[in-house]
């Protein structure tokens, strides 16, 4: 099947910017692979350290001869989508064994909780954490005792930072191991109808936190099409999990059995064997275009085009939001999972799930099929899902059709003819818009703004019925130099109310939004930040502004002389607590939302 025109043209444009930093990349992981297996350069009392407590594996770590894995873990028991990672060392560690290979734990990497965090001050943690992550992987592999990885990891800032600090230790062969979402529960529309109800007095805190309680209610991935599901996503575009192993169960024996699969595969692409797969290669120009096409084509998160940036350049790779909004003209909506349409990922994978959407991608020509996959010789591997046949795991084709059409469609019958971003540009900045939860009819808006500097206030103001009305709320001084690009999610069920009351509503903030957020239109990651002096710093209540994904605009209706003449609001001072002042040097040497918003990868030149 031939390429797209516009997606092999991005891709070129792409390999032609990264031309020399993708080349300095590469360098740095041969000089790695040649520098030889990490472990004959340690020292004997280097050596003896890291063997020290591994047990019945001792003589095998000892010895050299087997390959030893260093297993990367978020496990903790905040996210309801890591919980079951506690269990998976073991496993792995016996899974190792059955091929002659050995496991030891490099090392842990925190994992915060975006939906604990959701609306209180430690939000403004969130998005710093992704490089927290990805410095403590650097620090965990840096042990220099593995010949390949295995990383356990699934939510929103964790896969990214996981990616971020593997890449640079790209001369092992990596692959990401899920662990599945958790079985559907109360629907995501009860779920919100219950909090637009409560965010207007209607129900009480016990009905509220019953009907949380209801949607989230056990072990696994929560079901929404967020940020941690589109990780997944990305990883079956990328061909970084074993094919079609994001959306099974966990605790179930198909579960159990593709972590096994993985682990005897990482033993197969070592270096020391003849299918050596490196990370560092893995990850190219066509797997990060993938990556993007997949959340085009998915309508998954907005964090990624904050995240993917991130780790492309990682990998050498230099990707912006043009890149992203000229794949979005030709990259057609085939899924539609909430908070993009009804069902949840569960309803998703039934349908057909990545499987189906990569078969349907690379048969449309808008996904490369030649990429350097963890599992074979092509992503037309990844169009498989996994069965188990007695106890034995197999994989079969993916569907040929959709088993519900109203979760997943052909790419010749797509739910819209575009992806669901669009990159936005005006007097305001440049922007990024996601429509593909939002009513057509809501793609423009244009309306007075009331101007906030904190999202509690837009709350008060909500309650105190000062926002009846057809307006556009500002929320600024939240990117990355003011307080860390916090999401605003918990603004959703108050707009979503006025929006259902039949007023004309917007949200425009130089922060994020959660990958859960949906039916408002919201111009998030507007730059440059108001904190550097961007121009949402000289926004007034009452000015007229534009909203429109149609044309792409994000502007202030204000006559020019009126609006360059315009003094520049002063930020809020940094608030301490909650661990915000050790995060002051990362919002200090942040750099912008389009580059990753990462004062480490600026820091690091790359
Ligand atoms: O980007 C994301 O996907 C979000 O950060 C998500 O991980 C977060 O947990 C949401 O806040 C959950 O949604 P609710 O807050 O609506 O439960
Ligand atoms: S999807 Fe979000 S809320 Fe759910 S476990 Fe992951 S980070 Fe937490």
């Amino acid at each position: 099947m031939a390429m797209n025109p516009t997606v092999e043209r991005v891709t070129q444009r792409i390999i032609e910017r990264s031309r020399s930093t993708r080349a300095a990349y590469l360098d740095l992981v041969e000089r790695s692979r040649d520098q030889g297996l990490n472990r004959p350069r340690l020292s004997c009392g280097n050596l003896a350290h890291g063997f020290a407590a591994s047990g019945e594996d001792k003589p095998a770590i000892k010895s050299g001869k087997a390959m030893n894995i260093g297993i990367v873990t978020a496990y903790n028991d905040m996210l309801s989508a890591h919980q079951p990672y506690g269990r998976y060392p073991e496993q792995i560690k016996i899974f190792a064994r059955e091929v002659g290979a050995t496991a030891q734990v490099a090392g842990g990497v925190p994992a915060m909780c975006d939906g604990v965090t959701q609306g209180q001050d430690s939000m403004e943690l969130s998005l710093f954490s992704r490089d927290v992550i990805a410095m403590a992987t650097t620090v965990g592999l840096s042990h220099a005792m593995f010949e390949g990885a295995l990383l356990l990891g699934i939510c929103d800032k964790i896969v990214p930072g996981l990616l971020i600090g593997s890449l640079r230790f790209g001369h092992l062969p990596t692959i990401l191991v899920p662990a599945g979402p958790m079985p559907t529960g109360l629907p995501n529309k009860e779920k919100v109808r219950i909090r637009q109800l409560y965010a207007e007095g209607k129900v009480g805190r016990d009905e509220l936190l019953e009907s949380e309680s209801a949607s989230y209610h056990s072990a696994g991935t929560c079901t929404f099409y967020g940020t941690a599901n589109s990780n997944q996503m990305m990883m079956e575009m990328m061909g970084l999990h074993m094919p079609g192993s994001s959306f099974v169960l966990p605790g179930t024996k198909i579960r159990q059995e593709l972590t096994r699969a993985a682990t005897h595969r990482i033993a197969q692409i070592g270096w020391d064997g003849d299918d050596y797969r490196p990370l560092g290669r893995c990850v190219d120009e066509k797997a990060i275009v993938n990556a993007i096409v997949g959340l085009l084509a998915t309508g998954g998160s907005t964090n990624h085009v904050i995240h993917l940036p991130a780790i492309a350049r990682a990998a050498g790779i230099q990707i912006d939001w043009n890149d992203m909004d000229d794949l979005s003209r030709v990259v057609p909506l085939i899924a539609s999972v909430y908070p993009n349409g009804a069902g949840d990922v569960n309803y998703f994978a039934a349908a057909g799930g990545m499987p189906y959407v990569i078969r349907e991608l690379i048969g449309s020509g808008l996904a490369h099929p030649d990429i350097l996959t963890v599992y074979g010789q092509s992503l037309e591997e990844g169009a498989q899902q996994p069965v188990m046949e007695g106890d034995n795991l197999r994989w079969d084709p993916a569907p040929e059709v959709s088993g519900d059409d109203s979760m997943l469609r052909p790419v010749s019958a797509p739910f819209q003819p575009e992806g669901g971003f669009r990159l936005l540009k005006g007097n305001l900045g440049r922007g990024t818009i996601k429509v593909s939860a939002v009513d057509p009819s809501r793609w423009t808006i244009e309306a007075p703004c009331r101007v906030f500097e904190d999202q509690n206030a837009v709350l008060d103001a909500f309650k105190a019925g000062e926002l009846e009305r057809d307006v556009i709320v500002v929320v600024r001084f939240q990117g990355p130099a003011a307080n860390g690009m916090p999401e605003l999610h918990k603004l959703t069920p108050p707009l979503g109310v006025l929006q259902d009351r039949g007023f004309k509503v917007a949200l425009v903030t130089d922060g994020r939004m959660s990958g859960a957020s949906g039916k408002v239109p919201a111009a998030i990651h507007v730059s440059p930040e108001a904190k550097l002096g961007g121009p949402l710093a000289r926004l007034r209540d009452g000015d007229v502004v534009r909203v429109c994904a149609n044309s792409g605009e994000l502007v202030a209706v204000v006559p020019a002389e009126e609006w360059s003449a315009r003094e520049e609001a002063v930020a809020p001072a940094s608030a301490p607590g909650v661990g915000r002042e050790l995060f002051a040097l990362m919002r200090q040497h942040s750099d912008p939302a389009e580059r990753g918003g990462s004062a480490m990868l600026a820091a690091a030149g790359l």
